[in-house]
């Protein structure tokens, strides 16, 4: 359940009178994504989503998000832009929060993506990145390679307590990334570098929303396609790989940039890095979320089966 903070009705009534988006008619909290307090808003013109963000996004980021946003926006680009208000200003404080009225985007995001939905959104991918060419804003990726080991530390041997040898297994398959990252040699641009199947809203096979770009960041652009493809390509619980669906995203990326010899050689080392990322970051979550919190727990686990798919790749390459 991602409300974190009430917002009252009166207390909303009174924010939306700094727009010129009508009267409140309702406002219901929305159960899914667990980083911010998400309200799905109506009003007398139209509907919008009224963010709060929560100790996870910092405050000082937010320009840049928005920016990208809107720079994607004004490139025809279906992302959510917040609205601006009255004085032009798009980022507010709510109820004690940093605060965004955000333009509402049709679509469900979906469980179980098909190749062609798979092809739709990879191709979305490819025309973001090209998009961004021209973006000059930039901000340090707060989750990258550099912050993994710190992470593995903080989490330790208590990550045994969620598998027997975990701790061990991710060390050594942090060893081997960090042994054969290349980041210094690939392209880097502005990427979402969340681009999870539940961040892309569809209608049928065609993609209506890219959302939460609460991670973006200036990276390897290419790991941008690797993080897609460990979400993308495997079942929930991480273990059965869709081969049609991984190649049907690279495919259809390949359509605005083609991956040179060098990005597919280092593609496994991206994406077991991307499995790393999100292994710990979940183990983390794991680790210090009561289990009884209102917030749901993901699975470390389905990372770290998704990371043995990717080592196994990499040894068929040198056989
Ligand atoms: N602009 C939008 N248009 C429509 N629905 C949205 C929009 N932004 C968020 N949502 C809905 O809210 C949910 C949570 O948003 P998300 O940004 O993923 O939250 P979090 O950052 O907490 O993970 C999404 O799964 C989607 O259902
Ligand atoms: N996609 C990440 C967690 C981030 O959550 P989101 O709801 O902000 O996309 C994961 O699955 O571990």
């Amino acid at each position: 359940m991602a409300v974190y903070t009430h917002v009252s009705a009166e207390a909303l009534a009174a924010f939306l009178q700094r727009y010129d988006v009508g009267e409140l008619i309702s406002a219901k909290g929305i159960a899914e994504g667990v980083e911010n307090s998400n309200y799905l808003v109506d009003t007398t013109r139209g509907r919008y989503i009224l963010t709060l963000y929560e100790k996870r996004v910092a405050a000082d980021d937010l320009p840049f998000f928005m920016a990208l946003l809107d720079h994607l926006d004004t490139k025809g680009l279906p992302v959510p832009p917040a609205i601006k208000d009255r004085a032009g200003e798009e980022i507010q404080e709510l109820e004690g929060r940093p605060a965004c009225l955000i333009k509402f985007l049709s679509g469900v995001s979906l469980s179980h993506p098909t190749p062609a939905q798979a092809h739709a959104a990879g191709d979305a991918m490819g025309a973001m990145h090209r998009a961004v060419a021209d973006f000059t804003p930039t901000r340090p990726n707060s989750m990258g390679i550099e912050t993994w080991r710190p992470l593995f530390e903080r989490c330790g041997r208590s990550m045994d307590d969620i598998a027997s040898g975990l701790y061990d297994d991710l060390g050594h398959a942090l060893d081997a990334v960090e042994a054969n990252w290349r980041g210094a040699d690939l392209d880097r641009s502005a990427i979402h570098a969340d681009l999870f199947p539940d961040n892309v809203l569809m209608i049928g096979n065609q993609v209506t929303g890219l959302i939460d770009f609460y991670f973006a960041c200036t990276d390897i652009r290419v790991y941008d396609l690797a993080v897609m493809h460990t979400a993308w390509a495997f079942d929930a619980k991480g273990g059965g790989y869709d081969a049609a669906v991984g190649e049907a995203l690279i495919a259809s990326y390949e359509q605005h940039f083609p991956l040179s010899p060098f990005e597919r050689a280092q593609f496994q080392t991206l994406a077991s890095g991307a499995c790393i990322r999100f292994a710990l970051s979940r183990a983390w979550d794991w680790l210090n979320t009561p289990a009884d919190a209102l917030v749901m727990r993901k699975d470390p686990l389905a990372y770290v089966r998704r990371l043995k798919h990717y080592d196994a790749e990499l040894v068929k390459r040198s056989v």
